[in-house]
């Protein structure tokens, strides 16, 4: 059984290793070639597997560490028995946590709170939808836009994406790209609605590049530079557009779910669904892959408002300025497009906020509440 796996895919070896002979390869550079003697194949979402790539393999098995599928000919691997997985919800906390921190850095760069402004969450799934409750339970008043939902649940707690776009000062997309059909994603933010913007929303896309037309919105930022843009994936990555990258507030290289946690809850699922397929066992868990967080705890006293306290817990487990910072950095050094993947391929260690353990002095107490909703463990009476 040889496993061709994405150079990128952590414990790939502890995992698929007890499945077959491991063969890491950089995502990017998986073509027909590399697969001719493969039996699985193992991608994160910088593969496009279709039927080129596989046509001439002996596959039997794609699964892909990630919850977007827009990389997947999902058809083609069907038409010739492949079988295929992939790993939804795997990152979902991590690029809730990366939402938070982005809100929480802008919110002190430009002074405002974030409870006093209203959000706005395209796509309810398990990214929007876990980023609501974590909102909601912080306080702010949040709308939903999710069609897809709203069809097969009713349409209560939903609103259209141009009543959102009309009432909210921070919109958030989470949706998949979806090319065609009648809930297109495909520039769902189009010239049209990021012209209707009111001047001072905020505008983050986590989701996918192609869901928001980004020569659009670099124009406007480049004419009125009265929004403030908050981008984590990007059209054409990594070679992507310099302007809106220059214009973006906080631009980071597609790394919003880069938690150690995220990347082998991916692996994970996609082990687990292999050996299903090959009717082994999946004796490996999380618990033996996962070290234990270089922070586990910290204590808080008394002295700190509500948005310090989450901005300090927030930023010592991510700190999302320092994903800002490295792909500006790389870029000047190495050009935009490879300064983004190595970005990417070298990103540091990060856990997600669950790891956290924050003890409150009783001084502290009252910040119980938001740091909970925010997704920390919160411990009273302890340190
Ligand atoms: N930036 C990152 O690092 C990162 C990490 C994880 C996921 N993602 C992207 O985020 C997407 C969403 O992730 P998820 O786990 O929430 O997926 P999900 O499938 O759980 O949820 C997606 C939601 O979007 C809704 N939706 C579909 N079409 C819509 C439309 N036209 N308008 C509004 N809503 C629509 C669906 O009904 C669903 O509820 C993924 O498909 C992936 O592309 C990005
Ligand atoms: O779809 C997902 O799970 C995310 O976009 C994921 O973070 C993609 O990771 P990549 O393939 O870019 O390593």
């Amino acid at each position: 059984m040889r496993i061709v796996v994405d150079a990128n895919v952590p414990a790939a070896e502890a995992c698929f290793g007890t499945l077959g002979e491991v063969v890491p390869v950089p995502g990017r550079e998986i073509a027909p070639d590399t697969l001719r003697e493969a039996d699985a194949l193992v991608v994160r979402s910088v593969t496009r597997v279709d039927e080129a790539l596989v046509a001439g393999s002996r596959l039997r098995f794609v699964g892909t560490c990630t919850i977007g599928t827009d990389h997947v000919d999902r058809a083609a691997l069907a038409a010739r028995g492949i079988g295929f997985a992939s790993a939804p919800g795997c990152n979902a906390e991590a690029v809730v946590d990366h939402v938070l921190s982005s809100l929480a850095t802008l919110a002190e760069r430009r002074g405002f709170r974030l409870a006093e402004r209203r959000v706005g969450v395209v796509g309810a799934g398990n990214v929007g939808g876990r980023l609501l409750a974590r909102l909601r339970g912080l306080g702010v008043d949040c709308l939903a836009c999710d069609p897809p939902r709203a069809e097969a649940e009713g349409a209560d707690g939903f609103v259209d994406l141009d009543t959102l776009i009309g009432r909210c000062d921070v919109i958030c997309l989470h949706t998949p790209l979806v090319r065609e059909g009648p809930h297109a994603t495909r520039h769902l933010m189009d010239a049209r609605r990021i012209a209707a913007l009111a001047p001072g929303t905020v505008l983050l896309n986590a989701g996918r590049g192609d869901c928001l037309d980004g020569g659009a919105l670099r124009e406007r930022l480049a004419e009125r530079g009265d929004l403030d843009a908050l981008l984590d994936v990007w059209e054409g990555e990594p070679g992507i557009d310099a302007g809106l990258f220059e214009l973006a507030e906080l631009a980071t290289p597609h790394v919003a779910g880069y938690s150690l946690d995220g990347k082998l809850r991916g692996t994970q699922q996609i082990y687990r669904a292999l050996a299903h397929r090959l009717g082994l066992p999946a004796r490996l868990t999380l618990g033996d892959l996962a070290p234990a967080p270089p922070l586990a705890s910290l204590t808080l006293d008394g002295g700190l408002s509500v948005d310090e306290a989450l901005r300090l817990c927030m930023r010592a487990v991510h700190d999302v300025r320092r994903d800002h910072d490295a792909l500006r950095r790389e870029a000047r050094r190495q050009g935009l497009a490879a300064g983004f993947d190595a970005c990417r391929a070298r990103y540091p260690l990060r856990r997600e906020f669950s790891t956290l353990a924050v003890a409150l002095r009783p001084a502290a107490e009252a910040l119980a509440g938001p740091l909970s909703a925010a997704g920390f463990r919160v411990e009273i009476g302890k340190g």
